[in-house]
């Protein structure tokens, strides 16, 4: 990376609108990777996101992105980064290619480079019928596919990603997830929100938890689960399916404990044990279940 260890560094940064404080003092230092920031409905992950992506500045404290600050050095960090979500500018009067290929260009890949990646996104998409159509005619979800395709053209060392696969249908969604994935091989950073845990513990080196203003998880997806602890007790019937769970303390002792009365009442009884999931984790860090 160009500037700096950091991919994104946060002091105190604070964002309030009127007397509603909806980013209260974050701290934060993430490397270059693929990060999620989650957090229930309203939490400040837009909000977040439009600091990072220069749309929106903060009240006080720091951020830096790509070691640039995000008030001072704005033109230069808008040369460096992409955004896809409610914001992102698709031009309605251009086609879908046209939009795509003025893209490609303004990021510097040339004609032939521009046009073989467009077509690319258009049919990894499904949008390859639609190409030549005014963009004004598309349907929501054809939108919302052509602004992350258009986000996705060129290679900045950073993508910004606001519930990217919210309405998206599932094949778009996990072609969206072998895109971040294949970006991300090639070097380049994305920081996501999603309201799918699926799909943050599929993508995201790390994870982050917005929740009352502050960040109250920050960590790998499998570190999360286990600061939750509690492993659970599944009960299987005679076809493999699991009929009851029992929630445990994660300890040898209570697992056993919880076993042997099991074992007692029902002795036949076929078992497995689970770690937690990225959804109880949410659920006890925000006390909201995920979408
Ligand atoms: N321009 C604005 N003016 C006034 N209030 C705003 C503005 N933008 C956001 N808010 C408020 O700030 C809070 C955080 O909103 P934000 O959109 O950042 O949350 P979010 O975590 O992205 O939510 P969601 O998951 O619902 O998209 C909300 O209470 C919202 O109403």
């Amino acid at each position: 990376m160009r500037y700096t260890e950091h991919l994104i560094e946060l002091d105190g940064l604070t964002k309030g609108f009127g007397k509603q404080e909806v980013l209260n003092g974050l701290d934060l230092r993430l490397p270059p990777g693929v990060h999620a920031l989650l957090g229930p409905n309203g939490a400040g992950k837009t909000t977040l996101v439009n600091i990072l992506s220069t749309l929106t500045s903060p009240d006080s404290g720091a951020a830096r992105v790509l070691g640039l600050d995000v008030r001072r050095d704005k033109r230069e960090l808008q040369g460096l980064i992409s955004l896809t979500g409610q914001y992102a500018a698709v031009d309605g009067q251009l086609s879908g290619i046209e939009n795509l290929l003025m893209m490609g260009r303004l990021f510097g890949l040339s004609r032939r480079a521009a046009a073989a990646r467009a077509a690319d996104l258009l049919d990894r998409f499904d949008l390859a019928k639609a190409a030549g159509r005014r963009v004004g005619t598309y349907s929501g979800g054809m939108r919302r596919k052509l602004d992350i395709a258009v986000s996705l053209i060129a290679h900045p060392e950073l993508i910004f990603l606001d519930e990217p696969t919210t309405g998206l249908d599932t094949r778009s969604r996990r072609a969206l997830w072998e895109e971040i994935t294949a970006l991300a091989a090639g070097g380049t950073s994305i920081f996501l929100t999603t309201q799918y845990l699926e799909e943050a513990d599929v993508l995201a080196e790390r994870v982050l938890v917005l929740n009352g203003g502050r960040i109250v998880a920050d960590g790998t997806p499998s570190q999360l689960k286990e600061n939750v602890g509690g492993s659970t007790i599944q009960v299987h019937d005679g076809h493999g399916r699991v009929i009851e769970e029992i929630p445990t303390r994660g300890s040898a002792a209570d697992v056993s404990r919880r076993l042997a009365a099991l074992a007692a009442a029902r002795p036949d009884v076929q078992v497995t044990v689970r770690r937690p999931t990225l959804d109880e984790v949410f659920l006890q860090l925000t006390g909201k279940k995920a979408a």
